[in-house]
């Protein structure tokens, strides 16, 4: 499923399912993010495919944790469960100490709107809205309007070093510039769990580094969580611990 899709569900859910938009209280005092026994099984000629072969992990509140493996060998399939997106053939996911595998549709929309920002490779951008007004949608499904949700945009411009860019549209934009304003909608109204798929990827050097910076402090100063595919060794220096994907199956880790 890809991003716009959810988005576009996430605002039809908004507007449409107002009897199951309570999501349950969320408590942190376990790990952030925990995944048990996850198995992904994907059809492949007469029989089947096992991306995932039974992950168990943990990320703990406030850490960076990395996702690394070479092609193949799993990375945005698990990503794409742990948030959500996807559901695995078999297993368990708990977020900020929700299980979201028994959630309803809606109820796991709602709960990714409100402590869920994404990076995705790609951009998912609406073509037709500013670089503001793309941050500001994220703002309204958060319930932030009007003039706030502009200056809160804007501001968040500013923090991706875009702050001259609000009211460009995306197609007037560089691939490295768009992907900050993606950058930033992921950020609005302070996720406590962040999810980023190779984010650093289209940058050049100067602002990989300045996403950098920002995912650490969000992390190390904002208390979010940050889960987060990459091949970029850049971002190893300010990683918690760093998890090696293989065949569907984790690789003993290391801790920094
Ligand atoms: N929808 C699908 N149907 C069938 N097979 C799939 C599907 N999605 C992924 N796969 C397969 O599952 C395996 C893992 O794919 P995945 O995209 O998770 O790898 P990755 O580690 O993220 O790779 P990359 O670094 O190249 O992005 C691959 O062999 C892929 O072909």
């Amino acid at each position: 499923m890809t991003a716009s899709i959810e988005y576009q569900e996430s605002i039809r859910d908004n507007f449409t399912d107002v009897a199951d938009r309570a999501v349950p209280k969320v408590t942190t005092d376990r790990g952030a993010i925990e995944a048990r026994r996850i198995k992904m099984r994907f059809p492949s000629g007469t029989g089947f495919f096992e991306a995932l072969q039974g992950i168990n992990l943990t990320v703990n509140p406030g850490d960076i944790q990395l996702l690394m493996g070479p092609s193949g060998s799993g990375k945005t399939t698990l990503l794409s469960i742990l948030a959500g997106m996807l559901t695995p053939t078999s297993g368990t996911v708990q977020l900020l100490g929700e299980e979201i595998t028994w959630m309803s549709r809606s109820q796991l929309s709602r709960f990714r709107q409100q402590h869920i920002g994404f990076i995705f490779q790609g951009f998912n951008l609406f073509p037709a809205l500013t670089a503001a007004e793309n941050i500001e949608v994220a703002l309204n499904l958060k319930g932030i309007k009007g003039r706030q949700a502009h200056q809160e945009a804007v501001h968040l411009l500013g923090e991706v070093g875009l702050h001259d860019k609000a009211h460009q549209l995306p197609r007037d934009l560089s691939g490295g510039q768009k992907q900050r304003v993606a950058i930033a909608r992921a950020l609005a109204g302070h996720p406590k769990l962040i999810m980023a798929d190779e984010p650093t990827a289209a940058l050049d050097s100067h602002s990989g580094h300045a996403v950098i910076e920002l995912l650490r402090k969000l992390a190390k100063e904002g208390g979010s969580t940050v889960l987060m595919v990459t091949h970029d060794p850049r971002i190893l220096d300010v990683a918690d611990r760093v998890l090696y994907l293989e065949d569907g199956m984790l690789k003993p880790e290391k801790s920094f």
